[in-house]
């Protein structure tokens, strides 16, 4: 059994030699350290989101409205964080959330390869997005025995979308999580004022450049012209007219678990079920798409109406003690953005590893203290609202 603890322990015997963390510790120390090293528009890319942005402070804040309930002499000196999901046992509830862009927020521009790397130290296992600086199978070759799960934007182009699907497959990915709120972008006031967006320039598009169906649309090939394969993107990109008939279209091509992303109301979680879909993702993309409500909120209701199927969940959770809530809550597993994403920035898959490693031994010191043993001890009880 790990323990994650043993990170706070490190760090105070390394203190003893006068060592102190290079890192931050903190959420918003991460984020004002990868704020001094990152391009600024690449900096509010990542850092904002939808309209005033206060979906994404939402998301933040509603962690706030919970406590949590202490038990004492509770036998929880020893805890257990793994969990099970489609079958196969993970050491943590963690794992790292689609980030189109991460190819270029860390300094070599190839970020997804540090992203599998720290998903192959730490055991998290991450879910890669279709928008990488290098192709997907050769993020897949870094991903060591963690597995990783492909994350698909469906494009308008049912040939293309296959074709990702069996590069998938073929790479090894263990699942399938297709995004379901980003058919349009949302209305992102910062990238608007900077008139322009990372992919539209042609950067973190490797998959579609790599890929046979893609190239075969294309006049000029990317080399020739990465302007106009940039635009050719953006032309299949968004899917506007995405129905439940293509999600069975996509259930019916591949035997590997198939989860949707962006899902928060119980009916589409029912009608999700009685489609074959493996599990719900539930998620407001971090505040990034449609001003909603803080995703947090949705995820009892979700949870109950997925009546035992796996619920992965995202948006807001900066803290191990956030994690702890989310579990509580009824997720299967937490994930992370942007805190792993500034983790990247600042120390490529250390820094990620680092800022993984951070959450779990505050989850991890949480659930202790608090007298919560293992994963299954995280019920809703567990939680008082304190606002
Ligand atoms: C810069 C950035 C890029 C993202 N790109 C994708 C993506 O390509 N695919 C996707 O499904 N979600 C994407 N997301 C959403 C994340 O997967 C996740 O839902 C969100 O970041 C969680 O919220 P948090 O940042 O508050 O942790 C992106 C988020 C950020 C911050
Ligand atoms: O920025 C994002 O959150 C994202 O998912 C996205 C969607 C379309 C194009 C570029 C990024």
């Amino acid at each position: 059994m790990a323990n994650f603890a043993d990170f706070q322990l490190g760090i105070y015997l390394d203190g003893l030699t006068g060592a102190k963390p290079e890192l931050p510790l903190t959420y918003s120390d991460l984020e004002a350290r990868a704020g001094e090293v990152m391009d600024p528009e690449l900096l509010d890319y990542v850092a904002g989101g939808a309209g005033d942005e206060h979906t994404q402070r939402a998301n933040v804040t509603a962690f706030h409205r919970w406590g949590i309930v202490p038990r004492m002499l509770a036998g929880a000196a020893e805890r257990d964080l793994s969990i099970e999901l489609f079958g196969r046992r993970y050491p943590t509830p963690l794992f790292m959330a689609p980030i189109g862009v991460i190819g270029v927020m860390h300094e070599s521009q190839h970020g997804d390869l540090e992203v599998a790397r720290a998903a192959a130290a730490s055991g998290v296992p991450a879910v890669i997005s279709t928008l990488v600086q290098d192709p997907m199978e050769t993020v897949a070759a870094e991903l060591g025995d963690t597995p990783g799960f492909y994350q698909l934007y469906t494009p308008n182009d049912r040939e293309l979308a296959e074709s990702f699907v069996r590069r998938a497959e073929a790479a090894g990915y263990a699942g399938i999580v297709v995004t379901l709120d980003t058919w349009s972008l949302g209305w992102r006031p910062r990238d608007l004022r900077h008139a322009t967006f990372p992919q539209l320039r042609g950067l973190c598009l490797a998959n579609y450049f790599s890929d046979p169906v893609f190239r075969s649309r294309l006049e000029k090939t990317p080399e020739e012209d990465l302007g106009a394969a940039a635009i050719a993107w953006a032309m299949t990109f968004g899917n506007p007219g995405l129905s439940w008939d293509d999600i069975e279209w996509l259930r019916g091509l591949t035997a590997l678990p198939v989860l949707l992303k962006g899902i928060c109301h119980p009916d589409d979680v029912r009608r999700a079920r009685d489609g074959g879909i493996d599990g719900i993702y539930c998620s407001n993309h971090g505040g990034r798409q449609a001003a909603s409500a803080p995703a947090i909120d949705f995820l009892p209701a979700v949870v109950e109406a997925a009546e035992g199927m796996p619920v992965l969940f995202d948006s807001g959770v900066r803290s191990g003690v956030d994690v702890v809530k989310a579990l509580a809550l009824g997720a299967t597993a937490v994930g992370i953005g942007r805190p792993y994403g500034w983790g990247i920035s600042l120390a490529g898959a250390a820094g990620a590893h680092h800022v993984l490693q951070c959450l779990l031994a505050e989850a991890d010191l949480t659930m202790g203290l608090n007298g919560y043993r293992s994963i299954a001890d995280l019920t809703p009880e567990v939680l008082v609202r304190t606002v």
